[in-house]
C-alpha cells in the first residue's frame, strides 16, 4: 500500500504533468468535490421498503442474488448507508422511495402517507448534513398488480395513484425545506402491456391528465423539483410501455419539467450520453440514473466502462453538469450490497474526474479548426496522463481509503455488522 507521501509525492508530479497540456487539476478537485451524488436506497434491501409483504418489487422489476446481510429496517439501512457513505470521496445525497417510510407496524395506504413517517430520514440526513431525494412507489400493490396505475382505465385506480405522487411531493417539498436543498421527487411508473395493446392512445392521453393532475400544484423549486422518467421496457411490458422516452421527453419540455435519463432504460446500442445534449436544448435539467444494462435492464452495478467515460465526458464537455442530479440506479443483491453503493458512486466519481481532466477544450479548438487526426490523436494520447495519481490523491485528501483499501473496511462491517443479521 502507497503511504501519503508517496501519494502526494505522485500527485505533484501528475498535476504538472496536466499543467503542460494545460490542464488544472486543483480546479478539476474543487468541481468534482463539489458534485452530489444521489444514493438509492433500494440497493441496501433489493427494493423491498418497509411496509412489510411482498418479497419481489413487482413492476417488471427484477432483483437477482441472496447475498446475506441485507437491510431489513430502517435503522439498518440507515447503518448501511453511512458505512457507504464513509468510503465515497465527497458529500452526497441520499434517494428514498416511498415505500421505506417508518409506518410503526401500520398498513398505511400509499395515498395516506405523509411527511410524518419521513421524520427519521429527515433528522438522519440533517446529522449528516446530507439532501434527500424522494421516489414515488407505484409499483409492489394490489392497485399495481394489473400492470396500470397512473394510466389505468379504472378512475378509481388513477386516484389513488395521483394522490400518492402528490402526497410524494409534498414530502418531498418538506424535506427540501428542512434540509435546505430542493428534493429531486421522481415519478416513474411501471404500466404497460406484455402484448400488442390494441389502443396505445387511450392509456398515454390518461396518464398525461393524471400527470396534469399530479403537478398541479405549484410547489417552489427551492424545495421540490418534479422529475419524470422514461422507458423502454420492462418484465411483463414488453409489447408496450405507456410512459416512454417520447412520452416523457414531451412531457418535461412542455411542462418544464426534470426529465430523468435512466442508462438501463434504452435499446442496448442507443447511447444515453448522445442524448444529454440534445434534451438539454428543452428541458430545464436532467436527472440521471447512472446503471448498467447488460444486454436488458438489468441494473447491474455501475463500472467505468466506455458507456459511462461517454456520459461522464458529455456533461463535462457541454457544461452541463449545473443541470445535472446525479443518481444511481441499480440493484444487485449478489454481492455485498455496501460494497455495490460504493463500487458504483466510486466509479461514476471516477469517470467525471477523468472526463474533468482531460484537455478537452484543445479537442474542440481542433475540431473548429477543422483538424480531425490532431482531435483524434489528442484524444488517444489523454488516455495515458496520469489520472490515477489525482484520484488516490482526491480520496486521501477526502479523508476515505485510497484503492481497494476500502474493500478491506467492507469486509470487517460485514463480519461484525451484517454478518450478524438473521
Ligand atoms: C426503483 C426505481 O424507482 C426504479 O429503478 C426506476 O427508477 C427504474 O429505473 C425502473 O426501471
Ligand atoms: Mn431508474
Amino acid at each position: 500500500m502507497k503511504s501519503s507521501r508517496q501519494i502526494e509525492q505522485a500527485y505533484r508530479w501528475a498535476r504538472e504533468r496536466y499543467a503542460e497540456v494545460g490542464v488544472d487539476t486543483e480546479a478539476a478537485l474543487a468541481t468534482l468535490s463539489g458534485l452530489r451524488v444521489s444514493l438509492h436506497c433500494w440497493q441496501g434491501d433489493d427494493v423491498r421498503g418497509f411496509e412489510g409483504g411482498a418479497d419481489a418489487p413487482g413492476g417488471g422489476l427484477a432483483v437477482t442474488g441472496a447475498y446475506p446481510g441485507r437491510a431489513r429496517t430502517p435503522d439498518e439501512l440507515r447503518q448501511d448507508a453511512e458505512k457507504a457513505f464513509a468510503l465515497i470521496p465527497g458529500r452526497h445525497r441520499f434517494n428514498l422511495h416511498a415505500i421505506y417510510g417508518e409506518f410503526g407496524g401500520r398498513k398505511v395506504e400509499r395515498n395516506e402517507i405523509g411527511v410524518e413517517h419521513f421524520r427519521g430520514w429527515i433528522d438522519w440526513a440533517r446529522r449528516l448534513g446530507i439532501g434527500l431525494d424522494f421516489n414515488p412507489t407505484c409499483f409492489g400493490h394490489r392497485l399495481a398488480a394489473d400492470g396500470f396505475t397512473l394510466s389505468h382505465p379504472d378512475r378509481s385506480v388513477r386516484r389513488y395513484w395521483i394522490e400518492h405522487c402528490q402526497r410524494c411531493r409534498e414530502i418531498g417539498a418538506a424535506m427540501g425545506r428542512a434540509l435546505g436543498t430542493p428534493t429531486v421527487t421522481n415519478v416513474w411508473i411501471p404500466d404497460g402491456m406484455k402484448d400488442t395493446p390494441a389502443d396505445r392512445r387511450g392509456p398515454r392521453e390518461r396518464l398525461l391528465e393524471s400527470l396534469d393532475e399530479v403537478f398541479r400544484k405549484p410547489i417552489p423549486a427551492r424545495y421540490n423539483l418534479d422529475a419524470v422518467e422514461g422507458k423502454l421496457f420492462g418484465i411483463g411490458a414488453e409489447s408496450y410501455t405507456v410512459g416512454m422516452h417520447e412520452f416523457y421527453l414531451g412531457y418535461a419540455v412542455t411542462r418544464r419539467k426534470l426529465l430523468c435519463l435512466d442508462a438501463g432504460h434504452y435499446h442496448p446500442t442507443e447511447s444515453l450520453a448522445d442524448k444529454i445534449s440534445s434534451v438539454l436544448c428543452y428541458v430545464p435539467g436532467i436527472l440521471l440514473h447512472v446503471s448498467r444494462g447488460v444486454r436488458w435492464d438489468s441494473d447491474h452495478v455501475v463500472i467505468v466502462n466506455d458507456d459511462l467515460l461517454a456520459i461522464a465526458q458529455e456533461l463535462v464537455r457541454g457544461r452541463y453538469l449545473d443541470r445535472t442530479h446525479l443518481g444511481l440506479d441499480f440493484f444487485d443483491a449478489s454481492i455485498n450490497r455496501v460494497a455495490a453503493w460504493v463500487i458504483g458512486a466510486r466509479s461514476l466519481l471516477r469517470a467525471l474526474l477523468f472526463a474533468l481532466l482531460e484537455p478537452w477544450p484543445r479537442y474542440q479548438e481542433l475540431e473548429r479548426a477543422g483538424d480531425y487526426t490532431g482531435r483524434l490523436a489528442w484524444m488517444e494520447e489523454a488516455k495515458n496522463l496520469p489520472f490515477g495519481a489525482v484520484w488516490d490523491y482526491h480520496c486521501l485528501r477526502s479523508g476515505v481509503p485510497v484503492g481497494a483499501a476500502w474493500l478491506e473496511e467492507v469486509r470487517a462491517y460485514e463480519r461484525e455488522v451484517l454478518s450478524r443479521r438473521g
